[in-house]
């Protein structure tokens, strides 16, 4: 891990309109930094803002205040195109995303060749190291139907990471598997996580955010209730709030 910042979030807010009652709060000031290499995972109940805080760094959300500076420039300056910015950030979600009617090698190399203007051979040979990464080499003409749910999301990961992004940003990315094929996603994540790629994960998987992650940020109800070390916040968490909530996923 490095000093350089990559990432930083100035209190950031974001609240959706409710038809006939008041705005709901979902992020209510937001302050994050994140250096380059760094692995910071964040935790908290459902629906406490996770999904939209990773939203709103990927720009799909719109901030309602507050700032988002990714490598020294402000990107929630309305001048800055989203797709500049996206396009030196990968994203999982939950679901896989991949089209389903294109080869997994196909999938891979989509985004380096028309949004990075890679050639088509460079961008295949890319994909083949890729999938062996991710522990698929021989998936490369498979349909994404033809994989299971783990091997899907080991393809979206590759896909993620094909265009040599500076961020990824992954959204509960286990949470849709069958428990037995958990490992082998949260694996991929951890040798990306080992060859020094800055990590924003929102996970409920504990014991690997306590494994992986430099830093743990606890969201509750749209604010940082904690944030610190993984052990720091493990065994001696500072907020009621944090030990409640962590005490819910002990002996799970
Ligand atoms: N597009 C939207 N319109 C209205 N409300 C929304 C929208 N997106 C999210 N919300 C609300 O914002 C709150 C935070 O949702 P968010 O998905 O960010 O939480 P989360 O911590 O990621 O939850 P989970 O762990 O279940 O994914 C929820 O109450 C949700 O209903």
């Amino acid at each position: 891990m490095s000093d350089r910042e990559l990432l930083r979030l100035v209190d950031v807010r974001k609240s959706y309109s409710r038809r006939g009652g008041p705005d709901h709060e979902v992020l209510g000031g937001i302050d994050l930094t994140v250096t380059a290499g760094e692995v910071v995972c964040l935790i908290g109940a459902s629906g406490s803002g996770k999904s939209t805080l990773l939203r709103c760094i990927d720009l799909l959300d719109e901030v309602d205040d507050g700032e988002i500076w990714f490598d020294g420039r402000e990107i929630t300056d309305p001048r800055v195109e989203p797709d500049d910015v996206r396009r030196r950030i990968g994203v999982v979600f939950q679901a896989y995303n991949l089209f389903p009617h294109l080869t997994v090698r196909d999938n891979i190399t989509l985004g380096p060749v028309r949004v990075h203007g890679r050639s088509r051979s460079d961008a295949r040979r890319s994909a083949q190291a890729l999938l062996e990464r991710v522990g698929l080499p021989d998936k490369g003409t498979a349909y994404p139907d033809e994989l299971s749910g783990g091997q899907q999301q080991r393809v979206a990961l590759a896909r993620a990471v094909a265009g040599d992004p500076e961020l990824l940003l992954l959204d509960e990315v286990t949470a849709a598997l069958d428990p037995l094929l958990v490992g082998e996603v949260l694996q991929v994540v951890r040798g990306l996580a080992a060859d020094g790629m800055t990590i924003v994960m929102a996970t409920h998987e504990m014991a690997f955010a306590r494994e992986v992650a430099d830093r743990v940020v606890f969201l509750a109800d749209g604010r940082i209730e904690e944030a610190g070390t993984a052990e720091q916040v493990f065994t001696a968490p500072r907020s009621t709030r944090t030990a409640e909530f962590l005490a819910r996923f002990r002996g799970v």
